[in-house]
């Protein structure tokens, strides 16, 4: 679903070249800013600050997604909804990172393929809303809008959007990005330790229809040993960042010439991506990161229709470039199995081999009477299923996994194997926009999508 809002065409002045280019679109998404010269003085600081990550680490991270879409790797990409200042602890990073890699090296097993990892993370701080305002018994504020805009409490001054929380959102960035370097270069990322990890979870009674592979895991791990593989080496893991590319004022700012080659990178994260509201082919987003040399994804929902996607291609990736594109469908569990196949037949007939992944939250939220976002852990399951079910029937790859999780013990979405119910929702709900896969959660997903991959 495109946004139903008129997109709004931004009051600042048009700078009618390249890489502002996107002044002069419509645009939709962005807040209601209440003072320009501020949000001129955040951009200014923001552009002045060093980059997030290096052109060389975007490059190589395209070689990556290139494999995946050939169908010799596979993308696991996840972290919360909306990242929030107060959870950059180092616990929770820790938690979120650790997650990860125990779902990696499951898939790993399962798909018998390099399984790149992706957080969600280290920028995922601004949210596209439904609607513009929030309403609380006969009070209606701005929504929020995620982090780096304005805060959650329900009252005018934090609702108002702060341009001052731009430069708060590079700051935490940079440390959450620090730490998750040190976590994956440091050590905490060997196999073997993540192993023991996902061993502990198949052991928990709930677990036991997980037992098996975890037994099959621990054998391959000793074989491996057992002829001398070099375990030094598997200490360590790359690791990419990622959010969806929203918000203009911090985007532009952190776009820097790569002194390498003389294009522009997006240096933000390794991987940005376009939301479902703002994939206008004619738009300020996409406008922007067709510019941008960074790998892309852009979300596909179930009203995405295969010419608009050809566009999107067109805009996109005119060049045919490996890896350089990824579609995140996100259409439903209901509907995947007819909505994906046409938008694979379509694409895959002019030729393009984007990378095709599944993100299969977004399209199976629901509200409960007592007025929680959540969603079925079932469904979800049902539309990962699906999507490979379509990649099946259509001869195309079904590259990877795009899930909103965290390490942390939330109650959030309903079912999985601790059987979370509509009353258990209140005891742990952390989330400040969608529900997330908890910790444990997030490990069945892998194994069952392991057991998927597995029987192909
Ligand atoms: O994360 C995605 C969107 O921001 C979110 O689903 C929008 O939620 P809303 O419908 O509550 O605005
Ligand atoms: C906003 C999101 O998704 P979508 O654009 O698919 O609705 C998201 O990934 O949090
Ligand atoms: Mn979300």
């Amino acid at each position: 679903m495109v946004d139903p809002s008129e997109p709004v065409v931004l009051a600042e002045p048009a700078v009618i070249d390249g890489l502002d280019y996107w002044r002069s679109l419509p645009i939709a998404q962005q807040p209601a800013w209440p003072s320009s010269e501020a949000v001129s003085a955040a951009s200014q600081e923001l552009s002045s600050l060093p980059p997030l990550v290096f052109a060389g680490e975007v490059d190589i991270l395209r070689t990556r997604l290139a494999s995946a879409a050939r169908g010799e790797a596979f993308l696991l990409q996840g972290g919360d909804c909306a990242e929030t200042f107060a959870a950059a602890t180092a616990d929770q990073i820790r938690d979120r990172v650790k997650t990860i890699l125990q779902m990696a090296v499951v898939l790993t097993y399962g798909a018998s393929m390099p399984v790149i990892k992706m957080g969600r993370m280290a920028g995922q701080f601004a949210k596209p809303r439904s609607s513009e305002t929030e309403t609380r018994g006969d009070v209606t504020l701005p929504a929020y809008r995620g982090d780096v805009v304005n805060g959650y409490d329900f009252t005018p001054e934090s609702r108002t959007a702060d341009p001052a929380r731009l430069v708060r959102g590079y700051h935490t960035a940079a440390s959450t990005l620090n730490l998750i370097r040190a976590f994956t270069q440091g050590g905490f990322a060997d196999l073997r330790q993540v192993h023991s990890w996902n061993q502990g979870f198949a052991r928990n009674p709930a677990n036991v229809r997980y037992e098996h592979m975890a037994r099959e895991i621990d054998r391959a791990i000793k074989f491996m040993m057992a002829c001398g593989a070099d375990f030094e080496a598997l200490k360590r893991t790359e690791f990419y960042t990622s959010h969806e590319a929203l918000l203009m004022d911090y985007e532009r700012p952190l776009t820097r010439i790569d002194s390498r080659t003389g294009t522009p990178y997006d240096t933000s994260a390794h991987f940005v991506w376009v939301g479902e509201r703002t994939r206008q082919p004619d738009g300020a987003h996409i406008d922007f990161l067709s510019r941008v040399r960074n790998p892309l994804g852009v979300k596909l929902g179930p009203s995405a229709t295969p010419a608009q996607v050809l566009e999107l291609i067109e805009r996109l990736d005119p060049d045919r470039e490996p890896g350089r594109l990824t579609f995140i469908t996100r259409m439903g569990a209901s509907l995947i199995r007819d909505t994906l196949p046409p938008l694979l037949e379509a694409v895959s007939a002019s030729g393009a081999t984007p990378l095709w992944v599944s993100d299969p939250m977004h399209g199976n939220g629901l509200t409960t009477p007592t007025g929680y976002k959540t969603r079925r852990f079932d469904d979800v399951v049902d539309e990962v299923k699906g999507f490979f079910e379509a990649h099946r029937a259509v001869g195309t790859h079904p590259g990877g996994i795009h899930i909103e999780l965290t390490g942390d013990d939330v109650t959030e979405c309903l079912g999985g194997s601790e059987q979370i119910d509509e009353s258990a929702l209140a005891m742990r709900y952390e989330s400040l926009c969608d529900p997330r896969l908890n910790h444990m959660q997030s490990l069945e997903l892998a194994f069952l999508v392991a057991e998927e991959l597995g029987a192909r």
